[in-house]
């Protein structure tokens, strides 16, 4: 996240506008946090879009927008289901061009929905990166600073930071640090006079 992911696309769209092709911007619904009509970019970027729950609604929902446009931009591309079936037929066979944000991976580093299946079909591919909120390094990784476990919580700089492969990792080893020893304090068994081994809470 914050790697510039929807500030590029906009600005794709909107050049691809400005030189005269008709374009369509698409987001998922799930995410409501600046209304249903616009795609928003951390630092501030507007466009107005559709908010669909699939790509399969949007085509069957807007066929009007679907069938001028020439350009379709997808923002947050890992929250829908049905992305790879939607990508390859409306550009193998509705002539589409694509152009589709979203993330590879999730909080745990582990895949996030089917944008990583899309590789194989992309015409290319630009991996970005943030800059680490703690060293200001390249930043790959998504921190998450909370302690919900679920895989989609929607959210921004409230929930989450960008960081590099050694603030992820010494964030997740205090997480766990941390969650262990709640664990512990509230576990029936625990001898309450024996003392916990030290433990680094610390990212940094
Ligand atoms: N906590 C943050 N860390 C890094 N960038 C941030 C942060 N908050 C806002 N930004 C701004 O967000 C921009 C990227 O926004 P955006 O294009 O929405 O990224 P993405 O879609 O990849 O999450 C950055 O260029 C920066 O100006
Ligand atoms: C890492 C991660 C992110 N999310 C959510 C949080 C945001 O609502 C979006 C990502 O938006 P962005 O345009 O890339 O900033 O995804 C999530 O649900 N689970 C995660 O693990």
């Amino acid at each position: 996240m914050f790697a510039g992911k929807t500030t590029v696309l906009l600005q794709r769209i909107q050049a691809e506008a400005d030189a005269g092709r008709r374009v369509a911007l698409v987001k998922s619904d799930k995410d409501t946090r600046y209304g249903l009509g616009c795609i928003v970019s951390h630092s501030g970027k507007k466009m107005h879009c559709a908010a669909v729950a699939s790509l399969s609604d949007f085509k069957s929902n807007k066929p009007e927008l679907y069938a001028q446009a020439e350009i379709i931009g997808i923002d947050e591309a890992q929250f829908f289901d049905d992305l790879l079936s939607f990508c390859q037929s409306a550009a193998d066979w509705d002539g589409k061009t694509l152009i589709v944000a979203g993330l590879d991976g999730d909080f745990l580093r582990q895949r996030f929905g089917s944008a990583l299946d899309l590789v194989p079909l992309a015409d290319s591919v630009t991996k970005l990166s943030s800059r680490c909120e703690i060293c200001g390094r390249a930043a790959a990784f998504t921190f998450r600073k909370t302690d919900d476990r679920r895989k989609e919580v929607i959210g921004g700089a409230d929930i989450y930071m960008p960081v590099c492969r050694k603030h992820y990792v010494n964030g997740q080893f205090a997480m766990e640090a941390a969650r262990s020893v709640v664990l512990e304090s509230h576990s029936p068994q625990r001898d309450p006079c024996s003392s916990s081994p030290e433990r680094k809470l610390a990212i940094g």
